[in-house]
């Protein structure tokens, strides 16, 4: 057994070195791959899957499932050979002695397949416990304005601390069913040597051994038994990684979205941005039978500014996630230039569109390059200016210490500062088809006044005429709009001019009546 250990004590170095190469390359392309595969998913994906799970999945149990390759099956096939080596000799040297063995060695197996079934569920359940508060952690972390300003501190830690107590009971449960392991393995290690040395001797009295080939069968039916000790140890981590990993291994396997398909859809000479609604109906993936938009009939005719306007959660924003194609209609269609939308290239369309979100969020990087996020064209710095003067943010800018090459993150500026860049980002793409969605929601006064500003600059330069969408709840930002298109509970109620709509008695004086009520103290 010494010369056994000293032995592997000798060749663990190199082959640690080995398989640590193997592992962390394993984690490499195995984060990768996941990664790429989340990235490629579609949005309705992202309603169901929680950001601290997929974040654990991509750290923790990346590397969990790596010990599989790099560890666990090497050792599980080298203990088995030599298991099996030793096996036929003990049987070569006394068959009804070597049987003897080769049952308690079986009674070790079976405990040891029950043993790694367990460390198989267990694993699961520790990994979806830790991915859990993770995910708690994740977003009280990120809430931490709203968690300090509503005093939840102690709430939060309750909510953590049951995750923990959930996982440090299972790890509990682990380390007993480790002990019992553990416990039947000696038990049964020296029932061999006891039946060894009773038979054994017998044997010898008998002349059927010598004393001699007694003493090689104990130092044996011990490599025998540590081998399968060491192959049921293995067994066990692998049912670990195994069970870690089935969740990985699901994700990895998702089919790309279809859109991302580079060649799928046709892409028009020029965009000229005439968009229809017909009849559209939608229902989100996550509540399918909750309609949040029924027959949407409206066009917008190329160069147009239309105004969507409607009471909170009637379906503005929805529309333009269909338009973005980020979801699909559930009914009816969506027409661009005449061509259905699901006939026209993804990736050709994004890239002709500017949008910016309710609320636009920052990369961790410098201003000039988070202005130039995603531009599908060669852009230089100046053109970054001219985009960031558009939008009204060029002074705030430069006003900065490091101007344009200031690193910013989602906490670093205003909302309104946020949005300005946001629209800028939109500008410098030139698009075709521009959607503003809220975008003057977190703007001041002023600077709402300079977005008005951005909106008649889009619709007086000749040059750059694009069509141009504009959700707003603010309705003295979107009077100038060609068309204003009016919204309640997923169906269109009223579409016309600010003018031909205050003349009507509709949702849309009415709501305009109530903002200039709030504006006007009684
Ligand atoms: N990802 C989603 N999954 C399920 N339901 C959603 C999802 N996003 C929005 N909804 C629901 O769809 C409805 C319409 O939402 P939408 O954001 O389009 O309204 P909105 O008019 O833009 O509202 P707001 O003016 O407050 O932004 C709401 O009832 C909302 O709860």
């Amino acid at each position: 057994m010494h010369y056994i250990r000293n032995r592997q004590v000798k060749i663990s170095g190199i082959r640690g070195c080995c398989f640590g190469i193997a592992n962390m390359i394993l984690v490499k392309r195995m984060r990768e791959r996941l990664y790429s595969t989340l990235l490629l998913q579609d949005i309705s994906f992202f309603d169901y899957e929680t950001v601290g799970d997929l974040t654990s999945r991509l750290g923790s149990d990346c590397q969990q499932v790596s010990r599989v390759i790099g560890n666990d099956l090497n050792l599980i096939s080298r203990n088995l050979l030599q298991g099996t080596g030793a096996l036929i000799y003990l049987v070569i040297l006394s068959w009804p002695l070597g049987l003897c063995t080769f049952a308690i060695c079986a009674m070790l197996s079976t405990i040891m397949l029950l043993y790694g079934q367990y460390q198989k569920k267990a694993a699961k359940l520790i990994q979806d416990y830790g991915a859990s508060a993770n995910e708690v952690a994740q977003e009280t972390l990120s809430l931490m304005r709203t968690v300090r300003v509503y005093g939840t501190e102690q709430q939060e830690l309750g909510r953590y601390n049951n995750w923990l107590e959930k996982l440090a009971d299972i790890s509990l449960r682990q380390s007993a069913a480790y002990g019992l392991w553990n416990f039947s393995f000696n038990t049964l290690y020296h029932s061999t040597q006891v039946i060894a040395v009773l038979i054994g001797g017998m044997f010898i009295l008998t002349g059927r051994i010598t004393a001699e080939q007694l003493t090689k069968f104990i130092l044996y039916s011990e490599w025998l038994i540590y081998s399968t000790w060491s192959v049921g140890d293995s067994l066990s981590s692998l049912m670990q990684s195994i069970g870690a990993s089935e969740k990985v291994f699901q994700l990895m396997d998702l089919p790309p979205s279809n859109q991302f398909i580079s060649t799928a859809g046709s892409k028009l000479q020029r965009l000229v941005g005439h968009i229809e609604f017909l009849s559209v109906t939608f229902s989100y993936p996550s509540r399918a039978s909750v309609p949040v938009l029924q027959h949407v009939n409206f066009q917008v005719h190329p160069n147009e500014v239309v105004a969507i306007v409607g009471l909170s959660g009637s379906g503005k924003s929805t529309l333009v996630n269909l338009l973005l194609r980020l979801y699909e209609p559930t009914g009816g269609q969506i027409m661009i230039d005449g061509h259905p939308i699901k006939d026209l290239n993804t990736k050709w369309l994004r890239e002709r569109i500017g949008y910016v979100g309710q609320e636009p969020r920052l990369l961790r990087t410098d201003i000039s390059s988070n202005i130039r996020y995603g531009c599908p064209r060669v852009v230089n710095q100046k053109d970054v200016e001219r985009a960031a003067k558009q939008a009204y943010a060029h002074e705030f800018i430069s006003s900065l210490p490091n101007g344009y090459q200031t690193l910013v993150d989602d906490e670093l500026l205003s909302g309104g500062q946020k949005q300005r860049i946001a629209i800028a980002r939109a500008i410098l793409r030139d698009p075709d088809i521009l959607i503003l969605d809220e975008a003057t929601s977190a703007l001041d006064a002023e600077s709402e006044h300079n977005i008005k500003g951005v909106l008649r600059a889009v619709r007086s330069d000749l040059k750059t005429k694009r069509t141009v969408i504009v959700i707003a709840h603010r309705l003295s930002t979107i009077q100038a709009a060609d068309k204003i298109v009016v919204m309640e509970g997923g169906k269109i109620v009223q579409v016309g001019s600010h003018s031909e709509l205050l003349l009507k008695d509709g949702l849309y004086s009415r709501l305009t009546r109530r903002q200039a009520d709030a504006v006007v103290p009684s």
